[in-house]
C-alpha cells in the first residue's frame, strides 16, 4: 500500500470532481465557461476604473461541441502572468485579499480551460493587450493536470507577440486569431475607435446550447440588469447578435480592500498568520494585521491572553495561539469599517430591473451595512409587481427553437424548465387552454399545434398561478442553481408575503406576477460550494435579508391595497354618475328644478360618497392625508395608464368634469356620452 501512496494535484482533484466547479453537465459547462470569463472581465475592467464593454460569441462546432469566447476591453493581462492565469489552477489576483470583487477563488477561468481540454483535447486560446501602442500576446496553452502547471503549445513554447500595427494585422489574420478590432461607431458615420486594451478567451469543449432557466442568456440578461454600466454584446449560436447597452455612465465607486477583523478568524488561520507575520511584537502583529485593533485594544487581548504586548511573534505555538483566540472572543471590538462594500444602490436597482423586467410597480431597498462572522456585507432588494409573463412575451418562432432545443419529456415540463416564474399551475392551464394533452412530447408538436400552443401562451391567464421570480446575486453575480440551498430561497420562502396582498403556502414562494432580486454583496461571500451557486445561511445575512423583503413588501402592500381601495370606489363613482344625468331629467321634469344646478348638487354626493377614490392608505391600510402620500422613496410606478387613473381618481376632477361638458345633461343621449367618458377613466 505504502508505494501507492502519491501526492494528488490540485487539478487531478478538480478534473475528476468537476461537478464541485459548475462542470456537472454540458448544459451547464457552457454556462459556467461563459461566466467565469465574463466575471473576470467585470472585475477586471472595474479595478482599472474602465467602463466595461465585453464580447461574448458562442459558435457551433459540432454536434455536442461549442467554441465560447469572451473579450473585454480591460487593462490586459502581463505576457509572463498570462499562462499561470489561465494554465494553473488556484492562481490569481483575489483569494488572499479582502475586497468586494465577483471572483475570489483563483480557480475559475483556468479550471473552464481544464474542461476543454479533457472533453476536447483543444488548447484555451488567449489574446490580451495592455496598450494601444504595445505588443499583444497570443497563446494557445493547456493546463497539465499531473503537476497544475501550464504548457504553451504555440510558439515553439512561448507564445506568439502580435506587434502593434500592420505587421501584427498581417500575423493575426494569417494565423487566424480572432479579436474584435474596433468599438461599435457611436454615430453611423462615426470613425470606429479602436480597441487599446484588453483580453480575449476562447476555450472549444464539450457543450450543449439550450436557452430558458439556467442558460446563458439568462445568465447574461440578469447580468445586465445588476450592472447597469456594462455594454454586452452577445452573438448566440444561429449568429444572431443581441446587445444590452449600458444604462449608467457611471462606474460603481471603486471597493476598498481591508485587513481581517479579528473576530472573523479562525484558531488554525490565527496560528498561520503568525508564522507568516514579519512583525517583530505581538502588540505590532495585532494591530498591523487585522482591522479595529488599536494598541490599546492590542493591550487588552494580550492581558486576557496573559502574554506580553512585546513578545516576538515568531516564539507564539500553539497554546500560545489558543489563548489569543480566546482572548479575542472576550474583548469588546468595534465592527469592521464597512465603506468596502459597494452596493448597487436603489436607483441603479430600479433601473436595472426596470430595463429588463417591464412591470407596473418597481420598490427597492438597500440595507445599511452589517457583519457577518467578522466579514462586512450588505443586503439590496428589489421587486417588480405586474406585467406580462415570459410566456407571453416571446414569438412562435422562438417558441419554435425552444421546443426544438428542449430535453423536457412532455411540454408540461418544458413550459416550468423554461419560463421563469411560470409553476405547475400556470403549465396546467396553459396545457388546458390549448387542449393539447398532458404526456405530449415538445419536439413532436405537430405545426398546428404549436400554434394552439402559442395562441394558449398568449391568452390563457396565468398570474395566479405564476409563482415568484426570484433573481439572486451576490457581488452582482447571478446564482442560477442550488435555489432550494440558498439563504435568499429560504428567506423569501420564510417572509410572510400574505400580509403584504400576495398568496402564499407556508413555507414557499408566494405566487403573483412578482419578480424579486436580492443581492448580498461582501468582502467574503459564504458560498456553500467552490461553484459558488448558493449562499451560505448564516443568521445574520438572514436578518438583514428579511428586513430588506419586509421593506419592499410593505411598499408592495401598500401600492395594492390602494389600487384595489382607489378602484373600488372608482367602480362606484362610475355607476353613480351614468344616472346622474337621468335622475337630473327626472327631478326636473317633476319639480321644475334647473337640472343642471341638481346635476351639479348630485355630483357632489356622488363625490362625497365614493371619498374614498380620493383617499390614500398608509402602510398598515389606515387612511392618511393625500399630500402625505408617500412610499418613502425607493419606488417606480410605471404603467401610464394606472399613473393616470391613480392621479385622476386621487387628487383631480375627472377631464370632463373640469371643462364641465359632464355637468349638462342636456339631450337624451347624455347617459351614452357619460358611458364612453366613464371606459376612458
Ligand atoms: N480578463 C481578464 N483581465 C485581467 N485579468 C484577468 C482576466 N481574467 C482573469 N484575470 C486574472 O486572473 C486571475 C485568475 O482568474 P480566475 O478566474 O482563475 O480566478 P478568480 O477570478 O480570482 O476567482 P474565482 O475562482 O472565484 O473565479 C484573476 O484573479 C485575475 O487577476
Amino acid at each position: 500500500m505504502a508505494k501507492k501512496q502519491r501526492e494528488i494535484s490540485v487539478s487531478e482533484f478538480f478534473a475528476k470532481n468537476r461537478h464541485m466547479l459548475g462542470f456537472d453537465n454540458p448544459r451547464k459547462a457552457l454556462l459556467t465557461t461563459i461566466k467565469e470569463a465574463v466575471d473576470n472581465s467585470l472585475d477586471a475592467c472595474e479595478e482599472a476604473g474602465i467602463l466595461p464593454e465585453i464580447w461574448v460569441h458562442i459558435q457551433q462546432m459540432g454536434e455536442s461541441r461549442y467554441q465560447a469566447a469572451v473579450q473585454d476591453n480591460g487593462p490586459g493581462i502581463l505576457k509572463k502572468q498570462i499562462p499561470l492565469i489561465f494554465g494553473k489552477l488556484l492562481y490569481g489576483s483575489k483569494f488572499h485579499r479582502l475586497r468586494m470583487s465577483r471572483g475570489q477563488q483563483g480557480i475559475g477561468i483556468s479550471a473552464a480551460g481544464m474542461y476543454a481540454i479533457l472533453t476536447t483535447g483543444k488548447p484555451i486560446k488567449i489574446v490580451s493587450k495592455t496598450g494601444l501602442r504595445k505588443d499583444a500576446h497570443y497563446y494557445e496553452l493547456r493546463i497539465d493536470t499531473k503537476v497544475n502547471k501550464p504548457e504553451i503549445l504555440n510558439g515553439k513554447g512561448n507564445g506568439l507577440d502580435i506587434p502593434y500595427g500592420e505587421r501584427g494585422d498581417k500575423i493575426i489574420q494569417d494565423e487566424g486569431i480572432e479579436w474584435v478590432t474596433h468599438f461599435d461607431p457611436e454615430t453611423p458615420d462615426a470613425a470606429p475607435k479602436p480597441i487599446a486594451h484588453g483580453t480575449r478567451v476562447s476555450l472549444e469543449l464539450e457543450a450543449k446550447y439550450q436557452r430558458g432557466k439556467g442558460s446563458v442568456d439568462e445568465y447574461l440578461e440578469q447580468t445586465a440588469i445588476a450592472n447597469p454600466h456594462v455594454t454586452l454584446h452577445y452573438t448566440d449560436p444561429s449568429g444572431v447578435t443581441k446587445t444590452y447597452r449600458r444604462s449608467s455612465e457611471i462606474l460603481p465607486p471603486e471597493a476598498t480592500e481591508i485587513k481581517p477583523h479579528p473576530y472573523g478568524v479562525e484558531l488554525g488561520r490565527l496560528v498561520s498568520m503568525c508564522k507568516e507575520s514579519t512583525e517583530s511584537s505581538l502588540s505590532g502583529f495585532l494591530t498591523n494585521s487585522f482591522s479595529r485593533v488599536s494598541p490599546s485594544i492590542a493591550k487588552q487581548i494580550c492581558d486576557k491572553a496573559k502574554l506580553s504586548t512585546r513578545m516576538r511573534v515568531k516564539r507564539i505555538d500553539r497554546d500560545h495561539a489558543e489563548h489569543l483566540y480566546a482572548a479575542i472572543q472576550e474583548t469588546k471590538i468595534s465592527n469592521p469599517t464597512t465603506d468596502c462594500i459597494v452596493p448597487i444602490g436603489e436607483e441603479q436597482l430600479l433601473k436595472g430591473l426596470h430595463s429588463v423586467v417591464p412591470a407596473e410597480f418597481y420598490a427597492a431597498a438597500t440595507r445599511p451595512p452589517a457583519v457577518y462572522r467578522g466579514n462586512p456585507f450588505q443586503i439590496e432588494v428589489a421587486l417588480a409587481y405586474g406585467g406580462n409573463v415570459e410566456t407571453q412575451k416571446i414569438t412562435k418562432d422562438l417558441l419554435k427553437e425552444l421546443l426544438y432545443e428542449t430535453d423536457a419529456r412532455t411540454v408540461r415540463q418544458f413550459l416550468i424548465l423554461t419560463f421563469n416564474g411560470l409553476g405547475p399551475d400556470a403549465a396546467d392551464k396553459i396545457l388546458k387552454g390549448s387542449k393539447l394533452g398532458t404526456r405530449k412530447s415538445p419536439n413532436k408538436l405537430k405545426p398546428k399545434e404549436v400554434d394552439t400552443l402559442f395562441e394558449a401562451m398568449q391568452s390563457v391567464n396565468v398570474n395566479e398561478g405564476q409563482s415568484m421570480n426570484v433573481y439572486r446575486y451576490a457581488n452582482r453575480v447571478p446564482l442560477q442553481f442550488q435555489h432550494g440551498d440558498c439563504a435568499i430561497t429560504k428567506t423569501i420562502a420564510q417572509t410572510n408575503w400574505r400580509s403584504y396582498g400576495l398568496s402564499q403556502s407556508r413555507g414557499n414562494l408566494p405566487s403573483g406576477p412578482v419578480t424579486i432580486m436580492v443581492h448580498i454583496a461582501s468582502v467574503w461571500v459564504p458560498f456553500t460550494n467552490q461553484a459558488k451557486e448558493a449562499v451560505a445561511s448564516y443568521d445574520e445575512i438572514q436578518k438583514e435579508m428579511r428586513l430588506a423583503l419586509q421593506t419592499v413588501g410593505r411598499k408592495l402592500g401598500m401600492f395594492l391595497r390602494r389600487r384595489m381601495k382607489v378602484k373600488q370606489q372608482a367602480d362606484r363613482r362610475t355607476i353613480f354618475r351614468r344616472y346622474l344625468g337621468e335622475v337630473a331629467q327626472a327631478v326636473s321634469d317633476i319639480n321644475g328644478a334647473d337640472k343642471e344646478v341638481v346635476y351639479e348638487q348630485l355630483l357632489e354626493v356622488a363625490r362625497k360618497k365614493t371619498a374614498e377614490a380620493d383617499m390614500v392608505l398608509d402602510e398598515s391600510g389606515k387612511a392618511i392625508d393625500p399630500s402625505e402620500a408617500n412610499y418613502g422613496g425607493g419606488v417606480l410606478i410605471v404603467d401610464k395608464d394606472e399613473d393616470e387613473l391613480l392621479a385622476d381618481l386621487i387628487n383631480r376632477p375627472t377631464e370632463a368634469e373640469a371643462n364641465g361638458s359632464a355637468a349638462k345633461p342636456a339631450d337624451g343621449e347624455q347617459s351614452e356620452l357619460f358611458d364612453e367618458e366613464d371606459e376612458e377613466d
